[in-house]
This record gives C-alpha cells, sequence and structure tokens, in this order.
C-alpha cells in the first residue's frame, strides 16, 4: 500500500512539473487489486455517483465497472465518430499514465456510446443521452479473469494543487467504494406492461414489405417497443446480476446517466480491435429454441436451411465485407454460418477476422460498420430514411455502438439490442426483426416478442 501512495504521488508530481498556469493534465495509474465482486462494487458506485458504467463481454473474459465522470468527450450529428476520434486522441497523447501490465481493460480508457441515427432527435425519453458520448471514470475495476483485477484511478491535476493533498483525496474516495456494505436487493412488483402501437408496427411491416416487392430496398430492419412499470424503482445492479446470470453468450452493459439507465444483454458485436487484429461478426437471422433437445436440434437444422433467413443473413456478410476491406488485410470470413444459440432464441452467425492496415483505428471501423443490416437495412440510406418516417419509436441508443477504448486504440463495440432505458420505476424496452421479401409479419412480431425476453424477464414481467 505504502509503495503504492509512493508511486501516485510520483506521478502527480511528474505531471505538475510539467504543468503550467491555468492548465490542468489527466493522470492514470493502475494498480493489481484483490478479488472483489464486480455487482458489489457497482453497487457501491451507485452510492457515490450519478454517473456510471457496466460492462461484461459474453466470452466472460473482461468485466468492467466505471465510476463517476472525470472527462466527457461529446460528439454531435453525422460527425459524432470522427469528433469522438480527434478528441480522445489529442487526451490519450497528453495524458500522464502508469499501469503495470499490458491486459485489455486496464489503464487509462474511456466508455461510452452514440444514437442509433444521428439525423434524428434524441426526444423527451432519450433526453440524458447525447448524440454521442465517450467519459473517462474516476475508478475504473477490471475483472480478467478469476483472480486478475486491477483498479486504474484518474485524476485531473491543476497548477495550484500539491500532491500528497490530491492523494489524500482520492484515498477517502477509493476506501469508501472498498469499504461499502453488500446491500441485499428487494423484490420489486410489476404493475403494469404495454406494447406500444402494435398496430401501427404491424402496418409499417406491411409498407416496408411493398417497397422490397417495388424493388426500392431489399431489407428493412424495424423494431418495436414494450413499456414496463413497476411499483418500486428498479434497483439496477439487481437487473444487472440477473441478466449475468440468466443471459449466457452476451455482453451484458450499463450506461447510467443521473437517473436514466441504458441497460441490455446483447449477443452482437460489432468490433473488437486488439493489437490490429479485428473481429467483427454478422449475426441475424433468427428462431426460437426448442422445448426438447431434440426439438431443438430440428430448429437449429431448419435455421441452416432456411432461405428467407439466409438472405436476411447474407445482406449483412456482404456489408460488412464490402465496408471493412479497403481498412484491412488477410480478411477471413467462412463460407456459411454456424448457429449461435441464446436462452430464448438462436442466431445466425458469421465470425469475420482481419488485420487492421496501419493509421486506422477502430473508430474508423465503427464508422463504416454502423449501422450494418443487422440494425438498418439495404441499401443503408434508403433503410435509414425509412425507418426514420415510419418506425412509432425513438431508438435512441437502441441499436447502436456501445463499447471501450482504451490509450493504445484497443478495444471493442458492442450493438446495443436486447436493451431497455430504465427511469425510475418505468422502462422502455426494444426489439427489431430484418424485414425481407419473404417476411411474415405475424412470424416478424413474434420474433421481436421473443428477443423482449431478456429485458422483460428481469425486470419481472412474463
Ligand atoms: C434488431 C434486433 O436483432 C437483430 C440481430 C439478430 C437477429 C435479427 C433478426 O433475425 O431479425 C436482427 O437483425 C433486435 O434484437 O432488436
Ligand atoms: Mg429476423
Amino acid at each position: 500500500m505504502v509503495t503504492e501512495i509512493k508511486e501516485l504521488q510520483q506521478l502527480i508530481q511528474k505531471a505538475l512539473d510539467d504543468i503550467g498556469e491555468g492548465q490542468q493534465k489527466l493522470v492514470s495509474y493502475t494498480k493489481k487489486v484483490e478479488q472483489f465482486d464486480a455487482i458489489h462494487f457497482f453497487q457501491a458506485v451507485r452510492k457515490s455517483y450519478t454517473k456510471s458504467a457496466f460492462w461484461h463481454t459474453a466470452d466472460n473474459s473482461l468485466t468492467l465497472v466505471a465510476a463517476g465522470e472525470l472527462i466527457k468527450v461529446n460528439g454531435n450529428g453525422k460527425k459524432r465518430i470522427e469528433q469522438t476520434k480527434a478528441a480522445l486522441g489529442k487526451m490519450f497523447a497528453e495524458a500522464v499514465t502508469y499501469c503495470p501490465v499490458k491486459k485489455k481493460g486496464t489503464g487509462l480508457l474511456v466508455l461510452g456510446g452514440m444514437n442509433f441515427d444521428s439525423k434524428q432527435e434524441n426526444g423527451a425519453l432519450w433526453k440524458d443521452f447525447p448524440d454521442s458520448e465517450f467519459f473517462v471514470p474516476e475508478f475504473l475495476f477490471s475483472q480478467l479473469e478469476e483472480n486478475d483485477y486491477y483498479l486504474t484511478t484518474n485524476l485531473l491535476v491543476r497548477h495550484k494543487d500539491h500532491a500528497d493533498t490530491v492523494v489524500k483525496e482520492y484515498m477517502k474516495k477509493e476506501a469508501a467504494l472498498w469499504n461499502y456494505p453488500i446491500c441485499h436487493f428487494t423484490d420489486n412488483k410489476l404493475i403494469n406492461e404495454e406494447e406500444v402501437a402494435t398496430h401501427e408496427w404491424k402496418n409499417v411491416v406491411q409498407r416496408a414489405k411493398n417497397l422490397i416487392r417495388e424493388g426500392i430496398a431489399e431489407k428493412i430492419v424495424l423494431a418495436r417497443e414494450l413499456r414496463i412499470k413497476a411499483a418500486d424503482d428498479f434497483e439496477i445492479a439487481h437487473v444487472l446480476k440477473r441478466l449475468l446470470q440468466t443471459q449466457a453468450n452476451s455482453y451484458v452493459f450499463a450506461y447510467v446517466r443521473e437517473k436514466s439507465c441504458f441497460i441490455g444483454a446483447t449477443p452482437e458485436r460489432l468490433v473488437r480491435v486488439e493489437n490490429e487484429q479485428l473481429l467483427t461478426t454478422c449475426l441475424a437471422g433468427s428462431a426460437p429454441r426448442g422445448k426438447t433437445p431434440d426439438e431443438d436440434e430440428q430448429i437449429r437444422y431448419g435455421l441452416l436451411q432456411d432461405p428467407k433467413n439466409i438472405e436476411e443473413h447474407q445482406f449483412v456478410v456482404k456489408m460488412i465485407k464490402e465496408s471493412i476491406a479497403p481498412y484491412c488485410k488477410q480478411l477471413n470470413i467462412p463460407k456459411k454460418p454456424v448457429v449461435y444459440p441464446l436462452k430464448n432464441i438462436q442466431h445466425l452467425y458469421t465470425p469475420v477476422t482481419a488485420k487492421l492496415e496501419q493509421h486506422f483505428t477502430i473508430f474508423d471501423i465503427v464508422q463504416k460498420l454502423h449501422p450494418t443490416p443487422a440494425l438498418g437495412g439495404t441499401p443503408t440510406e434508403t433503410a435509414l430514411a425509412f425507418i426514420r418516417e415510419q418506425e412509432p419509436l425513438n431508438r435512441g441508443w437502441y441499436g447502436a455502438p456501445i463499447g471501450w477504448v482504451d490509450q493504445q486504440m484497443n478495444g471493442e463495440f458492442a450493438v446495443a439490442i436486447r436493451s431497455g432505458l430504465i427511469s425510475g420505476n418505468e422502462a422502455s424496452i426494444f426489439a427489431g426483426c430484418g424485414i425481407v421479401k419473404d417476411s411474415d409479419i405475424e412470424a416478424e412480431f413474434e420474433e421481436t416478442s421473443l428477443k423482449f425476453l431478456p429485458m422483460q424477464t428481469v425486470l419481472g414481467g412474463k
């Protein structure tokens, strides 16, 4: 402990020696810590901070809990990703950092996301969620695997600061997080569930089908909303815990801004970059899970052969391939999809690997990929215009990239589906489906009902 304090003090002093009057510097210090439960840490964070985030990867290799907003980077409209890339590049380059390991998810990093459609107004429901937002937390708890835990502290040091006072203040805040007592969750009671604009949604699906028949579009993804109300405020830590327990093979995330929380358990990775190695995935085409292993196997086999779902899937494969090819080498895409199983549904899945060409970063790939035809459609602009005009909801951050990026521009983004926005005792959850020429309106409606389930059940519905 004593050496750590000395190290941090020296790091702050190094930053102070370099600061002119009126200036400030970002200092980031990482240390290995003892095993600690991520949900317990998140509960402690919720007690002290109004802004926080949670991230857990589908392969269980990384859990992040971010506390407090030290620095925030916002982007606006169509240029939101470019603006973020530039601002973060500058911030990362100027920071004074110390991290004892070179492992993903440790050290100085930002967490954040963006809205689905840069041309759509965010509206009242999404008032706490800007076009795009990334933040440097005050504290970042990282769990890599069993018994490999780190805590990163980020500080803004100003010209007139003294290293020892800054350290003392920081130690007090850190102690409050570790010493927060375990609180048990209380049960909440659902009082209302309401599917929004069901009839209108089905009409919009019909109009999308007409457009596809006329040859104006090939695929359009349409989403709908379910509103849930409970007796008491939803306990975000509890909802996260239940998502972790029930949704294997999914990214579990939460992004908390004041009283609103965007939360979900999504199976869909947009992109991961680790030392120039790039991984993205095509996930589209769906079928329910069977009630018995035999039935499940039959459905799985049927999904792999089904022309409607294969078409729906291949639009995504084609777009991803064409979008990233100029940015990568050694592009590898299997010829046929496999099935990706989830608790309530199974999907067609094609993983894509490649090596990122120099000078490009994860943000260039996000810019090119979002939205893939798993969330937008084909052609992208036609589908987006249709969704903007016709879909009876405001997507906000639903269906958009959410994730983290570190100082080396390594990071990972998921596509924020199977998600919802919680505010107090109310929640709006969202689910969409890919409409193609052979779509059956009722079957698509049922598919979205299945996609509501992960969030719906943990909020006490169904
Ligand atoms: C748009 C959603 O799912 C997408 C991802 C996988 C399968 C999909 C489908 O089969 O329609 C969707 O493209 C959602 O869950 O809200
Ligand atoms: Mg589908």
